[in-house]
């Protein structure tokens, strides 16, 4: 587990496809320990490049560190054990069953012995609510189920830095918050969670630190109340909103229309 120290630092990333450049020199405020950061931003903005580069999954290069670690430096195993990925686009081996998936999430990860890993899989099926989905087959789930099945994959192994890209977009209102709860419990415990939302009023109600990418570059960065503005929302969404601050601290978005 992170310690209490850890930072993940991005700076002057570069990140793309094939002829086709996404993340050109993005760097951003360190992210400690213990912190949800929600990755905002519009259709195409880089934030699924970004978590891929964090990854390893498209080429990168410039500095990401993590604990002291250069993530960008090390092999695919090392990177596995400090990163869990949850990918926007499901994959699904249809004939597993979830508990089998989890398990073989566990094993790619290099984790312990099949007793071990079985109970592994079990808790993060727990925490996630689907104790009761574990021997439904993944080719038979519902989208919702099935992102709820990808989601205990990524965190079975309990890693320092979980990627989550929309994992809640599929779920229905219980799941959502189930979801947020348990991305909060792993937090609390000592990780970092990075994870892309859409639902920008959902990201500042839940997430300590907002960071809103807008055509591969850092538009803004901090606290939910500072950079969830009418101004923002103009100029990344190109969307007039009015933003009221409630006395409870949360948000409220109001979107009238889209800019002139
Ligand atoms: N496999 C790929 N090959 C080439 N270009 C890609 C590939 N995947 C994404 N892109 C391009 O990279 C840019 C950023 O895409 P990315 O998926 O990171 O955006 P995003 O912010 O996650 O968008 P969304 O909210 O729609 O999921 C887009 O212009 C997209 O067309």
């Amino acid at each position: 587990m992170a310690t209490a120290s850890t930072t993940l630092e991005v700076d002057d990333l570069h990140a793309g496809y094939r002829g086709r450049p996404v993340l050109a020199g993005l760097a951003l405020a360190p992210v400690r320990t213990g912190t949800i950061a929600a990755l905002v931003g519009p259709n195409g903005a880089g934030k699924s490049t970004l978590l891929r580069a964090l990854c390893g999954l498209v080429p990168a290069r410039g500095r990401v560190g993590f604990g002291g670690v250069d993530l960008l430096g090390l092999g695919p195993g090392e990177r596995a054990r400090h990163i869990g990925f949850m990918p926007q686009n499901l994959p699904s081996t249809a004939a597993l069953t979830v508990l089998e998936s989890v398990i073989s999430a566990l094993k790619a990860g290099a984790e312990p012995a099949s007793g071990d890993a079985r109970l592994r899989a079990l808790a993060a099926l727990h925490r996630l609510g689907i104790a009761h989905l574990a021997m439904e087959q993944l080719g038979r789930l519902s989208g919702g189920q099935l992102q709820l099945a990808n989601l205990a994959q990524a965190i079975a192994r309990e890693p320092p830095l979980l990627l989550l890209d929309e994992p809640t977009s599929a779920l229905d209102l219980h799941y959502q918050l189930r979801v947020i709860g348990a991305v909060r419990t792993l937090a609390d415990e000592g990780r970092i969670v990075v994870v892309v939302l859409h639902d920008l009023a959902f990201a500042a109600r839940w997430s300590d630190h907002i960071v809103v990418l807008d055509k591969g570059r850092l538009h803004s960065q901090g606290a939910p109340q500072k950079v969830i503005t009418a101004a923002m929302l103009r100029d990344v969404y190109h969307v007039e909103a009015r933003v009221e601050r409630c006395s409870n601290g949360r948000i409220q978005i109001m979107a009238d229309g889209l800019v002139a």
